[in-house]
């Protein structure tokens, strides 16, 4: 199988590709996008034949016989070429996205050609994409109507092993307005010449790269036929599957409430506490099956899955993370000034009067996409083999209701990708590779919000925030001023997280997976309320963690040194008396603070839950 020339479907990262819409009529108006097309991707030769034997022009091809059953559609080219939607998300700003999330159709053709370019470069895929061509497909039983099709053509050098999926698509013979084309699963219903094509070694599993798989997920409603039928566990294989879980904490309170400051020192906690051994055999002790049977994950952890299942699997060394626990942060202010300087050769939009400025209630959109492609580095890394990493935090202040319920359904939609990519590869696999093993990962989404209330920690939080980085080049009132106003502006519509809003997420975003929540207080003698229950602890070693770090943070050195520091601020009567201070003190007064409280009451109120006031 070398140096083959195949014409690629434009498009194999349609999310939701169970079933395929009919190529669009030219003469609508309303479908005539170039992102429709997106919609309709086909493959219509491999390897040089056509399997409907189009009229080959140079740029455009006419399909004339309409009766076209069975295409073939690529929908993976090996796990690493995989392309998930999360990818096209990422180009399309936030606010374009529907409540669905599905932006398919605003991507442009460009967008998407740089799509597959920069996948095919993934170097474990090794493909390289040429030209991306439009396709004419001609109708004749509707009149002069014509539909398109875009088609990438593909040079390629296969490597070895390298699998493809073909599904097949194959028309029903009903004509009505619904799509024309689904899936089937259906041998006998491959085109002649596909069905005799070399490509499908139908007696050779190893020395045909491709497979054929057809699923039909979410069949029509109108199929009554045998013939498209969901595919069935493939019972009795012999391959292994590592299951592995990974972690995404989402934080969420004001700014300086000490969100990165806690996170760091929860890391430190987990990472000197947990590493590998110490509670592996504790809690692992006999984790080592899964049911291949039970694709779907209901609220699981690293918690004991029902045995009985009828395959061997082995657990990577029998454990579920790294030697050392491997966490990384993901600061959305982080990503928003090299953005900002990359673009502007300035720290951040500045804010020269109030509607300018990025922390304004007005421009939330622009923090939205700052927020979005931090969260989209955050998938890519952690779901990256090579990088390995057991958790991830998503650190931003993710302090709307609104924004919440997008970062879970942003979670929620990954975990299906992954869920997809794994059944993909699984219906790739030969029947008896004994020596496979195929990792399932699993994302467990936790909500960590850090609650600061105390108006002597908060002003002492903020001194110290006018050293950060936005204003490593400005002078500290200036400073001081610009922060004061930022957390004002956050403090208009912030709402913080309770367990109601948690239930919500959990049923509606997650649909049904569970989803954890830890409140944590800032200051001294801090408290936390949780979501996380004993027999979640006894199950998951992360969790644990988390609820231990939260149990002693307030005998934590760190803590108690913060606590010491923030009480020395005040007084220590030479800090109290410099500049620095006297600016501090009028910034945040009285008047100050009473416009926070205000602001948190008007929030809290429309969503009618516990007003966080600051004392
Ligand atoms: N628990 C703590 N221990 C030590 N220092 C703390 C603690 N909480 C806050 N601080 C101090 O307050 C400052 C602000 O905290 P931090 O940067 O963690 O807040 P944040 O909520 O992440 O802010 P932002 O949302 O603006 O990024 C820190 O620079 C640190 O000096
Ligand atoms: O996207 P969000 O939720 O506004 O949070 C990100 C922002 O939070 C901050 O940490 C608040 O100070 C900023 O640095 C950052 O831009």
């Amino acid at each position: 199988m070398e140096n083959n020339k195949y014409q690629l479907p434009l498009s194999n990262f349609n999310s939701n590709d169970s079933y395929l819409t009919m190529l669009k009529d030219n003469e609508d108006h309303d479908h005539l996008s170039d992102d429709d097309l997106i919609d309709n991707p086909y493959v219509i030769s491999v390897n040089n034949n056509f399997i409907d034997t189009p009229n080959n022009t140079p740029n455009e091809i006419s399909l004339n016989n309409y009766k076209i059953n069975s295409l073939a559609r690529i929908t993976s080219v090996n796990s690493g070429s995989y392309i998930p939607s999360e990818d096209i998300r990422s180009m399309t700003p936030l606010s374009n996205q529907t409540s669905s999330g599905n932006t398919s159709r605003q991507v442009s053709n460009a967008n998407l050609k740089k799509m597959m370019l920069m996948n095919a470069h993934n170097k474990t895929s090794n493909l390289s994409l040429s030209s991306l061509n439009k396709y004419k497909v001609h109708d004749p039983s509707l009149a002069d109507k014509n539909s398109y099709a875009d088609l990438m053509s593909l040079n390629t050098t296969i490597p070895n092993k390298t699998k493809f999926q073909l599904h097949l698509v194959t028309s029903r013979d009903e004509d009505d307005d619904e799509d024309d084309f689904y899936y089937s699963n259906n041998i006998s219903k491959i085109t002649p010449q596909l069905n005799n094509s070399t490509l499908m070694d139908h007696h050779s599993d190893t020395n045909s790269n491709f497979s054929m798989v057809s699923s039909l997920e979410q069949p029509s409603p109108l199929l009554k036929n045998n013939d498209f039928q969901k595919i069935k566990p493939n019972l009795g294989r012999k391959y292994k599957i590592k299951k592995h879980y990974k972690y995404i904490f989402i934080l969420s309170g004001l700014p300086a409430s000490g969100k990165s400051t806690l996170s760091q020192n929860m890391i430190q906690f987990m990472t000197q506490k947990y590493l590998r051994g110490e509670y592996s055999k504790s809690i692992l002790n006999g984790d080592n099956l899964i049911n291949h049977d039970s694709v779907p994950r209901e609220s699981s952890t690293c918690r004991s899955p029902s045995s009985g299942g009828t395959l061997e699997v082995d657990r990577h060394d029998n454990n579920c993370i790294n030697t050392k626990l491997k966490i990384e942060i993901f600061n959305a202010g982080k990503i928003r000034r090299s953005d900002s300087y990359t673009k502007t050769r300035q720290m951040y939009m500045m804010a020269n009067n109030s509607n300018e400025d990025l922390f304004s209630p007005k421009n939330k959109s622009k923090k939205d996409v700052f927020a979005k492609l931090t969260l989209n580095s955050l998938f890519k890394n952690l779901t990256n083999s090579e990088n390995d990493l057991d958790m991830a935090i998503f650190d931003a202040t993710n302090s709307t209701r609104e924004r919440r319920k997008f970062v879970v359904e942003e979670i929620y939609r990954q975990e299906q990708a992954l869920l997809k990519n794994f059944q993909t590869m699984k219906n790739l696999l030969d029947e008896d590779d004994e020596d496979t093993v195929l990792e399932k990962l699993e994302i467990i989404p936790v909500f960590l919000q850090i609650m600061c209330t105390n108006r002597d920690f908060i002003t002492y939080n903020i001194y110290n925030k006018s050293f950060n980085d936005d204003y490593f080049d400005k002078p500290f009132d200036f400073a001081i001023k610009d922060f004061s106003k930022r957390v004002i502006y956050y403090s208009q519509e912030y709402c913080p997280i309770t367990h109601e809003e948690i239930d919500e997420l959990m049923h509606h975003s997650m649909k049904g997976n569970k989803l954890f929540f830890i409140n944590l207080e800032n200051s001294k003698n801090s408290s936390y309320q949780t979501n996380i229950n004993n027999e979640d602890l006894k199950q998951d070693v992360i969790l644990n963690g988390l609820i231990d770090f939260a149990k002693s943070y307030n005998q934590l050195p760190e803590s108690i040194s913060y606590v010491n520091k923030v009480e020395s601020f005040y007084t220590n009567k030479s800090i109290q008396s410099s500049d620095n201070v006297k600016v501090l003190k009028q910034f945040l007064n009285n008047e100050y603070f009473e416009k926070l409280n205000r602001n948190l009451r008007k929030t809290c109120k429309e969503f009618g839950i516990d007003v966080p006031s600051v004392k």
